[in-house]
């Protein structure tokens, strides 16, 4: 019996509000036509005003759901979103090297939009040493990458530098999210591809603050278009248009950071 419809997998916090974490990686991987698995770290009591109380499951079971994926599945890409604090990065870390699921994206997911811990300070220097260098693909905002890399980034020109240190951390490729940046009229990521190509991607930015699960959902869209085959300027290229498009076309749904339109569509769905 074949085993080739493309498989993914997620390997990250839920979100019981439906916005943010697992939730919007499966929403997006479904609308890009992949198959969708999941490895759960932690679940969190979540809303869009916030994370009401976070609970990181007991390392046994996150050996035990990456040994039933192993088993059975035939997963050719994946990702980290949430992974809670150092012990269980360094479970992540062991299983990642145990399994061969196809090129990993590393979103180092550390706090939530309304300023919850998602990622405890101990475990940062482990994400920098055991995960990052893992990564076929790192994908920080600018905290992230700050915290990562040790610097201060308030410009563009410090978003390129930020790229290089990360790709100088082990992480083949990189991708700088923008959308925390303090401009009013833009969103720009920047991307440093593994054979030292690199290009911006820029977006008008969207006046909303239904912005809830944007770095999961971007980071979730490139890991199924790996899974498809397609090249990493391609999948990062792709992962922005519809990132864009889910905030563009956006839903209201909750009374704090909303969530975003995962049934957005984008140019290249006509
Ligand atoms: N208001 C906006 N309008 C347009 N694009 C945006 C806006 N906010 C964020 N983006 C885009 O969404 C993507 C995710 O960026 P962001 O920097 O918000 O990531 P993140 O902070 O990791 O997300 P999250 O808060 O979900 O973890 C990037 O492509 C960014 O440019
Ligand atoms: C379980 C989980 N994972 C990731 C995020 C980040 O999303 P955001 O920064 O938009 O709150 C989150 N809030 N919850």
């Amino acid at each position: 019996m074949t085993n080739d419809f493309p498989q993914t997998l997620t390997i990250a916090g839920t979100d019981s509000g439906g916005g943010a974490g697992i939730a919007a990686d499966l929403k997006t991987m479904q609308m890009r036509h992949v198959f969708a698995t999941m490895v759960v770290v932690a679940v969190t009591a979540q809303n869009t005003l916030g994370v009401q109380d976070a609970f990181p499951m007991p390392t046994k079971m996150i050996d035990e759901q990456f040994a039933s994926l192993a088993a059975d599945l035939n997963i050719r890409a994946c990702k980290t979103g949430m992974l809670a604090d150092a012990e269980h990065v360094k479970a992540i870390v062991r299983n990642l090297k145990k399994y061969d699921f196809g090129p990993l994206t590393v979103d180092p997911v550390m706090i939530a939009k309304g300023g919850a811990p998602l990622l405890s300070e101990d475990a940062i220097s482990v994400v920098r040493d055991e995960l990052v260098p893992l990564a076929d693909l790192v994908t920080p905002n600018l905290p992230e990458a700050e915290k990562l890399t040790g610097m201060t980034i308030t410009t563009e020109d410090e978003m390129v530098t930020a790229g290089k240190k990360l790709q100088a951390l082990g992480a083949k490729n990189v991708l700088v999210k923008g959308g925390h940046f303090n401009s009013a009229d833009e969103a720009n990521d920047f991307a440093l591809l593994a054979d030292g190509k690199s290009f911006w991607m820029t977006a008008p930015r969207v006046d909303t603050h239904n912005t809830h699960g944007t770095g999961d959902t971007i980071s979730a869209c490139i890991t199924a278009e790996r899974a498809k085959g397609h090249t990493m300027e391609e999948a990062i290229r792709t992962g922005k248009a519809y990132v864009e498009a889910t905030i563009r076309d956006g839903i209201n749904v909750g009374h704090g950071h909303g969530p975003l339109n995962h049934w957005a569509k984008i140019k290249e769905d006509d």
